[in-house]
């Protein structure tokens, strides 16, 4: 929503009439008192129950006091008590719901069922059981109403702070080691406060009903206190002889309630449309107990052998993934959609959910074994040495944060740098991916940044520490084609000037082939074959022939439409015995469908799991 709709909101019949109402409130409550307070409670033992007359424009109660005044006077405790026990529902509710995101998933899990039950009870009945229990009074009633208000807060704290914490950026601020603490005070509850302050400004119009009905029955504000609640349940009693003893408070705890809750849809309204865009949930991930670590070539940055990583129902998308990366290479993961790049990606980055299980021989990064470590330990471990580059860039930095700040904080956290310091050094990290004025645009909100100044900012927020690896997870498929070639040059140039590693995952082989000194080529979540890029005309597997063939080259005939590999891969559930690619392969024959062909070792960078082309190469060994 633009400036001009939003001011148009505040502006409309509704938004100014909301204003002036709730203003004239806050008005009356601070100045009735004072104005009308000794009037309210003279006691005029003549003049009771009296109608509307000149002395008394809405007549009198019981004891002869003015009824106008008193409901003006009221207002002060009226609002003050809702006010106090909705912000107190509200402060309580939302650290119920947001801290267990601190905690492990079965903490996590009991808090949710704490607030389930808490929930299931009707919020009159709970608020009267906990005044009467307290002793009834002011105090006791907006304790009680504090207490009805804290598991709707509590819950939508925690399914706001749930979609936070799938977002891309808090998946980013934690590969890049951000305690947790950090990540709910700068990246959690700024992004959830605006939804939660709506709330709050909603609910004060329910608390001041709510308050008033303890009164009306006689269990909330005690004499010689007064709020409208009381004043409504005093007044009842003369209804036929003096009905504006009644009717004057209820109209008043009309007109709040109303004030408040129009008040909060308008401004509802007003941020509609700055709404977050979150992506899918990419929390802790779980790992199982080590294995034993084989010996490893120290010229390899990245070893990961036998990864399976395993969903909740059995279906296992990723399946004995075993590949290495070199200092300085850009290894490229290709394949369909489905086919368990991404998974693979993330499995090693420790960026999969937690019910995911991820099972390996070996993952071994920059001389550390990354198995069986807690999220903690592993983002102490990687720190920056990793960086992460994730797939849209639209929804992966915080939104309620500077660009350059959030650049910065990677230093300031991990080395110590003091802020100005760091505050350069994003700025020159910002240059260093060629966004002009980096300078302004370091000050600058992630909303005013194009998709590829963003995607530019999430490499430079990567590289603010020259990272060994950087692992992006289709990087440009939210770009346009141009951006995307801008972008590919950044990972390109950051590998030759400081020899960064990078696995860059896409389902583009030419976009890879343009990119990367190696490709691993992946079906059903195996890899079916390995092969240098420059080498790529000699690949083997049907398959990758496949992906080479449905790619346009200078002779392809435009009149003609591109060839398409038929079919579809089955889904993880679907895996069976024999070779994944088989009913989809020209070559496959009997054999295909009973044995998974091994992906064997042809040579140096070499591997192929096709029995039926591999007797066309020399096999050298086996994986
Ligand atoms: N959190 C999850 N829970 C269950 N299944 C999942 C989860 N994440 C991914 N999968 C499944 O794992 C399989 C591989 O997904 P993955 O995202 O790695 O594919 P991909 O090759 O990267 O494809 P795409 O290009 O579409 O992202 C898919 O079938 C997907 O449905």
């Amino acid at each position: 929503m633009s400036a001009r709709s939003r001011r148009a909101a505040l502006t409309g019949p509704l938004g100014v009439a909301s204003l002036i109402l709730v203003a004239a409130f806050v008005v009356l409550a601070v100045v009735a008192p004072l104005l009308w307070g000794e009037r309210a409670d003279l006691v005029d033992p003549e003049a009771m129950n009296q109608g509307p007359g000149p002395d008394h424009p809405l007549g009198t109660d019981n004891l002869g006091r003015d009824i106008l005044a008193r409901a003006l006077v009221a207002t002060r405790l009226s609002l003050t008590m809702a006010l106090v026990a909705t912000f107190a529902g509200a402060v309580a509710g939302t650290a119920l719901g947001v801290l267990p995101a601190a905690f492990g998933p079965r903490t996590r899990r009991w808090f949710a069922a704490v607030i389930d039950v808490w929930l299931a009870f009707p919020v009159l009945l709970l608020a009267m059981f906990v005044s009467i229990m307290l002793g009834t009074g002011t105090t006791a009633s907006v304790i009680a109403l504090a207490l009805t208000m804290v598991p709707s807060f509590a819950r939508l704290a925690q399914t706001l702070s749930a979609s936070v914490g799938g977002s891309e950026y808090l998946a980013a601020a934690k590969v890049l080691g951000i305690p947790r603490r950090r990540q709910l005070l700068r990246y959690v509850l700024p992004n959830i406060a605006e939804p939660l302050i709506l709330n709050t400004t909603i609910s004060i119009g329910g608390g001041l009903l709510a308050l008033s009905s303890l009164s009306f029955l006689g269990i909330g504000v005690k004499a010689p206190d007064y709020d409208w609640g009381r004043m409504l349940g005093e007044g009842l009693g003369a209804i036929y002889t003096t009905p504006t003893a009644a009717l004057a408070p209820a109209v008043m705890i009309v007109l709040a309630g109303v004030a408040f809750s129009m008040l909060g849809e308008t401004l509802a309204k007003a941020v509609r449309g700055d709404a977050r865009h979150t992506g899918p949930r990419r929390a802790e991930r779980k790992r199982p107990a080590p294995l034993a670590t084989t010996e490893r070539d120290d010229d390899v940055l990245l070893d990961v052998a036998g990864l399976r990583v395993t969903f909740p129902g059995g279906a296992t998308p990723v399946r004995e993934v075993t590949f290495q990366v070199r200092p300085g290479e850009i290894v490229g993961i290709v394949g369909e959609s489905g086919s368990g790049k991404s998974v693979t990606a993330l499995a090693v980055a420790g960026l999969l959910p937690s019910s995911a299980v991820v099972q390996a021989d070996r993952i071994t990064f920059d001389s550390h074994d990354l198995r069986g470590r807690t999220e903690a330990e592993l983002r102490g471990l990687l720190g920056t040495r990793m960086g992460f580059v994730p797939q849209d860039p639209m929804t992966s930095l915080n939104p309620a944060l500077r660009v350059g700040r959030q650049l910065a904080e990677v230093v300031e956290h991990h080395n110590g740098t003091p802020k100005a310091p760091a505050w350069r050094l994003a700025v020159e990290r910002l240059a260093g991916v060629r966004i002009a004025d980096p300078e302004r645009r370091a000050g600058q909100f992630p909303h005013e940044y194009s998709g590829g100044m963003r995607q530019r900012a999430l490499i430079a927020m990567a590289q603010m520490e020259r990272p060994k690896l950087i692992i992006a997870d289709e990087p440009t498929t939210a770009l346009d084609v141009t951006v995307q070639r801008h972008v590919l040059r950044l990972i390109a140039e950051a590998s030759r000037e400081h020899g960064t590693a990078a696995v860059v995952v896409s389902h583009d082989i030419a976009l890879l082939a343009g990119l990367c000194t190696r490709l691993l080529v992946m079906y059903c979540g195996r890899i079916v074959e390995e092969i240098d890029v420059a080498s790529l005309r000699e690949a083997a597997h049907p398959y990758t022939r496949a992906l080479l063939g449905a790619l346009p080259d200078l002779d392809t005939d435009r009149s003609l439409p591109l060839t398409t590999i038929p079919g579809r891969p089955p889904t993880p559930a679907e895996f069976g015995a024999g070779c994944a690619f088989a009913p989809r392969c020209g070559l496959a024959g009997p054999e295909c469908e009973h044995d998974d062909p091994p992906l064997l070792t042809l040579g140096e960078g070499r591997r192929l799991a096709c029995p039926r082309v591999r007797e066309e190469t020399t096999v050298h060994g086996s994986a």
